[in-house]
């Protein structure tokens, strides 16, 4: 089938400058004689009118030019829709398109796009919300909620607002509720991840895998705060599986296991992020995976 391709370029995301990215992804699509459009994306995050376009002109990629908040709201909003989808990361953090393998750099990850592989990848949900990569509860929600007031994004402004939570975080009450048992934990942030990491290559969940139909869960557990960081590096080395889960209890900081299902009692009304992005929290979540929600070209 001939290929035709939406281009679909965040203004706002990351640091670099889009114009040079555009005139690239110009030149290069023409010259592999591939019919595209080019078009900036919406601060609302809807995009029912390209669900009827890709239909209507049968669009055969969409490719985004921006970030993981981006990532999320193109492929939520076109669910069960005939296309593929595409990434030239260019937004902060990046991390489902690391998590891939897409290349950093725009040409290499233009030269994947035109090899046209594509592979589904799962979602998840937190209640009514939306997630294809990562989302947490606690410290990195509120790391996410600053960042999103900042006039600048990219790593630099990310790390500046981890280092000053750092010093003020506290552990938040929770109760975890899976299939056969359940518990309370104490801890500075959970994370759900469907990619192995936040961004740039800062892996938090190590063994997740992007359409193994399973969510990583992490629980930094109430520990003495000099001990956080150790704790956090020792988790991105580890292997710890589900098995040890109740092992671990009490004797671990950090608790990780996989589940496609769970439920999160809030208990303190942690702040909550998606894919990076601060949203309203609430007193229980209810989260469970989407198997193969999307086709993502990767290598
Ligand atoms: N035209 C636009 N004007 C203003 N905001 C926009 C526009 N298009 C998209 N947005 C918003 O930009 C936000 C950030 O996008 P994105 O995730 O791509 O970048 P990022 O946050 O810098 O990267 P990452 O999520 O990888 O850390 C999203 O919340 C999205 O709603």
């Amino acid at each position: 089938m001939e290929r035709k391709i939406v281009y679909l370029v965040n203004p706002i995301s990351g640091t670099a400058k889009k114009e040079g990215i555009k005139k690239l992804v110009e030149r290069e699509t023409s010259a592999q004689g591939i019919s595209y459009e080019m078009t900036d994306t919406n601060a609302t995050g809807n995009y029912d009118w390209l669900r009827d376009k890709v239909l209507a002109e049968k669009i055969t990629d969409i490719v985004i030019i921006g970030g993981d908040g981006t990532v999320n709201q193109v492929t939520r909003s076109l669910r069960n829709v005939p296309v593929q989808f595409g990434i030239i990361p260019v937004g902060s953090g990046n991390g489902l398109a690391l998590a891939a393998g897409i290349p950093s750099k725009p040409q290499q990850a233009l030269a994947l796009i035109f090899a046209g592989k594509a592979a589904p990848v799962d979602a998840f949900m937190v209640n009514n919300e939306y997630s294809c990569m990562l989302s947490g509860i606690g410290f990195d929600a509120q790391v996410a909620y600053d960042f999103s007031t900042k006039a600048t994004r990219g790593l630099f402004t990310y790390a500046q607002q981890s280092i000053l939570h750092y010093f003020k975080a506290h552990p938040y009450q929770f109760e975890i509720v899976l299939d056969n048992f359940s518990f309370f934990a104490e801890a500075f942030f959970i994370s759900i991840a469907n990619s192995n990491q936040f961004g740039n290559h800062f892996t938090i969940a190590p063994q997740a895998s992007l359409h193994d139909g399973l969510l990583d869960i992490v629980i930094a557990q109430k520990m003495n705060k000099a001990k956080l960081p150790f704790a956090i590096l020792r988790q991105i080395r580890g292997n710890n599986k589900l098995q040890q889960l109740v092992d671990d209890m009490g004797k671990k900081n950090i608790l990780y296991f996989q589940t496609p299902a769970l439920t999160i009692r809030n208990l303190k009304l942690a702040p909550l992020h998606i894919d990076g992005e601060p949203r309203e929290t609430a007193e229980e979540f209810n989260i469970r995976l989407l198997k193969d929600y999307f086709q993502l070209i990767q290598p």
